[in-house]
């Protein structure tokens, strides 16, 4: 796995959560995507990535993308970290096309981790979001396990974030070369 950097982007703390297991874990630095350029980057062997998925987006995955033809050399792996269950691997596939091309999925080695939300810790327009994905849901014909939780939930908190969900992303990096 050689120099390992763990850098994560975050707005309410769950993705930051997840960063400090990982980073602490592998013993290896830990920055926040503000804090590291580019540049910086290119002194590690291996880049975990992680962010919270907003909207289908992994926030603040720009550093990898725009970079990504410098640091293509290099073992990547991403962490997105939101409500979706990441047992159900389909729902992922639309959020992997809308944030890599073709030849970075081929590259990057993504892992999906479940964090929480805090319905009062809300900022404005989130709450206006999530406000917004209620009246769409409630209008379906048919709802998703995903669909419940959310309105089962709507306006309080959950919490799935758990360490020993970190265990395979931690594997496979330690199996890296
Ligand atoms: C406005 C809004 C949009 C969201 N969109 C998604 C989404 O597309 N997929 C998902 O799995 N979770 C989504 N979530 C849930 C967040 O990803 C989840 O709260 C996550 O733990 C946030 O990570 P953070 O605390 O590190 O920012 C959304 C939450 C909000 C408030």
């Amino acid at each position: 796995m050689g120099n390992v950097a763990v850098i994560f982007k975050t707005k309410y703390g769950h993705t930051k959560q997840y960063a400090e297991w990982i980073s602490e874990e592998l013993k290896c630095d830990l920055f926040e995507q503000s804090e590291i350029s580019g540049e910086k980057m290119l002194e590690y062997d291996t880049i975990v990535y992680g962010g919270g998925l907003y909207a289908s987006g992994i926030l603040g995955v720009d550093l990898i993308t725009k970079n990504f033809s410098r640091i293509n050399n290099k073992n990547i792996v991403v962490f997105t970290v939101g409500l979706a269950d990441p047992d159900i691997k389909s729902q992922f596939e639309p959020i992997i096309k809308k944030n890599f091309t073709d030849e970075m999925q081929k590259r990057i080695n993504i892992f999906h981790l479940r964090g929480g939300i805090n319905y009062k810790e809300l900022g404005i327009v989130h709450k206006a979001m999530m406000a917004a994905l209620k009246s769409s849901v409630k209008k379906k014909d048919e709802l998703t396990d995903e669909d419940r939780l959310m309105l089962e939930t709507y306006g309080d908190k959950v919490e799935f974030t758990d360490k020993k969900d970190i265990e395979p992303l931690i594997s496979f990096v330690r199996s890296l070369n």
